[in-house]
């Protein structure tokens, strides 16, 4: 696989792939920025000659396609999957980019690649159904691979894309407002950080869904219901989450439209 461009997305994807005992001979990397790649991986500056890849990942800056793609055509061939992280970028535009290629597949994972513990989110144009095994085999390594229906791609970007930040937001605010309200930083950030990789796992592994954990945390009348009741107090926090989903999807849908013109 041809990895073109490997900050910070492609990179966590990388080291995800190699931790799970890819060998790193699979890979090869095309980036003009970085000294280095995880595990020693073949690192290129410019895109190959006279080489063919079964899969190229695009790993650069959405605004950047139709710049880079044109570069690629001699790397992309009739056997070539052409697979993309690009948020906002539809299959229509990957296919009008690489219209010679087998398939066109968007991919969306969030940092916790590097871990295995991404959800991915995929849809594609142009593979059979052992090319879809496959896809979804390599993306099991990364964690838990969907397939998903592209009209709901710009909601799914939201949730499973930018989801870590909103919740890196709210570890934060956690930690601050119990510096606000008399804790020392360093252990602020420590409690807050464990606290939330317990709750995390913990839902991970229940079969109670989280609203009923809420409950089984919070005694009647004791400490942790009072603290749920302003957050619940007219849905407060739900028009939060639900505004933040909005705006990150609308500007996924944005750009979108802006990659059609
Ligand atoms: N950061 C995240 O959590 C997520 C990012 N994405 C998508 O991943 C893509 C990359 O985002 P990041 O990794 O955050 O950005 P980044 O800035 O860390 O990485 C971009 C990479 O593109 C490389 N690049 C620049 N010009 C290039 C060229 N001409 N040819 C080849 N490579 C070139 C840069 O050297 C850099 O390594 C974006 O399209 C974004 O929408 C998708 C899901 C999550
Ligand atoms: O912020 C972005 O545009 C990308 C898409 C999802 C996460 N990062």
């Amino acid at each position: 696989m041809l990895i073109v461009g490997c900050g910070n997305m492609t990179g966590a994807m990388l080291e995800g792939w190699l931790a799970a005992g890819l060998p790193r001979d699979k890979f090869t990397v095309v980036t003009p920025s970085r000294a280095s790649v995880p595990g020693d991986v073949e690192l290129l500056r410019d895109v190959p000659e006279g080489r063919h890849f079964d899969g190229v990942l695009l790993g650069f800056k959405p605004h950047m396609l139709a710049d880079i793609a044109p570069t690629l055509q001699g790397v992309t061939g009739e056997a070539t999957a052409v697979l993309s992280v690009l948020a906002g970028t539809e299959l229509a535009s990957l296919r009008r980019h690489f219209p010679q290629a087998e398939a066109v597949v968007r991919v969306m994972p969030n940092l916790a690649c590097a871990l295995g513990k991404s959800p991915v989110a995929l849809a594609e144009d142009g593979l059979d159904d052992a090319g879809r095994e496959d896809l979804f085999a390599l993306m099991r390594h990364l964690g838990t691979p969907e397939w998903v229906a592209e009209d709901r791609y710009d909601l799914v970007t939201a949730l499973a894309g930018s989801g870590p930040a909103f919740i890196y937001r709210f570890i934060d605010a956690l930690g601050a407002a119990a510096v606000r309200l008399g804790l020392p930083e360093d252990q602020a950030r420590a409690l807050a950080i464990a606290m939330t990789e317990g709750a995390a796992a913990l839902a991970a592994g229940s079969y109670h869904p989280p609203g009923k954990l809420a409950d089984m945390v919070a005694s009647p009348g004791g400490v942790t219901r009072r603290g749920l009741d302003v957050l619940d107090e007219e849905e407060a926090l739900t028009r939060l989450v639900s505004d933040t989903l909005r705006a990150a999807r609308d500007r996924s849908a944005e750009m979108a439209r802006e990659a059609r013109d």
